[in-house]
């Protein structure tokens, strides 16, 4: 479990994370979303002990990183995948991270296998590709046998293949009761990968819960034979509504209240149930609109 309460971090005048509170529980997979700039990579390198905080704690498994007597076998971490050291092979950049850690040299023949790199095992990690690397850091996040995994964009330069196989094992991982987070830009990747959401916008959390919930349409979609008539129609009825690009309205009200005001005013429906998402795309542009906070 990972546990982040009341976290800030400022650079001078700048507050890149503020008082940014959240959990992450076994078993679930928690996408970290935000734009540029949101405070991601902060929160990140903070949890991993990377970056001091200036207030706040964050622990994983009800410790700070620095005080976890050997981190590596309770948390995977990728943060940065291409920074990996360009001149060693993908099994002598395991090998050194497995004597780190202390665990077998059969381990990174394993993990190698697990990720699909045992035919590039033996080429300098300059010459792989940065899914490659990618796959090296899953690796080399595993290679601990942890509980917790921490991970960076890592779908990043994945090609659809790898983003799919990655998916599987994330998903197998969580299944067997480990927590994942993971931060992405891409949106489609995060809605079929996680199933609750942290977002982050000027360093604040704007939304954190279930995906389906955050997700969840609110209110009603109506669709009449006269749109423009129905629209009037709601409007002088006290109903607050969002026309949609294709006729129809988006209500917010339920069906019955709807369906009422349309038949008192003579309009006939042709649609009438309650509104789907409007899909994690357009979640994201509405909560992460606001402009980036600059410090007090
Ligand atoms: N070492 C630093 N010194 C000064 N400001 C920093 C430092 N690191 C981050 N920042 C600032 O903090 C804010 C948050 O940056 P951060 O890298 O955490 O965002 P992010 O959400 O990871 O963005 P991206 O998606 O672009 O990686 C930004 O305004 C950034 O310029």
């Amino acid at each position: 479990m990972i546990t982040v309460e009341n976290l800030t971090k400022r650079y001078g005048g700048t507050t890149a994370v503020q008082d940014v509170s959240f959990t992450v529980q076994p078993g679930s997979i928690t996408g970290f979303l935000g734009p540029n700039g949101a405070g991601k990579s902060t929160t990140l390198r903070m949890l991993t002990g990377l970056t001091p905080p200036t207030s706040g704690t964050a622990t994983i498994t009800g410790k700070r990183y620095a005080d976890l007597p050997n981190p590596g076998r309770v948390v995977g971490v990728m943060l940065d995948a291409a920074a990996q050291h360009p001149g060693r092979t993908g099994r002598e950049t395991l090998l050194l991270n497995a004597s780190l850690l202390g665990v077998p040299k059969g381990r990174v023949d394993e993990m190698l296998e697990a990720v699909g790199l045992t035919s590039a095992a033996k080429r300098r990690v300059g010459q792989y590709s940065l899914g490659m690397r990618q796959r090296l850091g899953i690796a080399s996040a595993l290679l601990g046998d942890p509980a917790v995994l921490i991970l960076d964009e890592p779908a990043n330069g994945m090609d659809p293949e790898g983003i799919r196989w990655m998916r599987g094992l994330l998903q197998d991982f969580a299944a067997r009761g480990g927590t994942v987070i993971l931060s992405s830009h891409l949106l489609g990747e995060v809605q079929a990968t996680v199933d609750r959401l942290v977002v982050i916008g000027g360093g604040r959390i704007v939304a954190n819960g279930a995906l389906e919930e955050l997700l969840a349409g609110s209110g009603t979609l109506v669709r009449g034979l006269d749109p423009i008539g129905l629209n009037q129609a709601l409007t002088a009825a006290g109903l607050r509504l969002e026309p949609l690009q294709d006729g129809a309205l988006r209500v917010d009200a339920t069906a019955e209240q709807v369906g009422r005001a349309a038949a008192a005013a003579g309009q006939i429906l042709i649609e009438l149930r309650q509104s789907d998402g409007a899909g994690l795309e357009e979640l994201f542009f509405q909560l992460t609109s606001a402009p980036v906070a600059e410090a007090a």
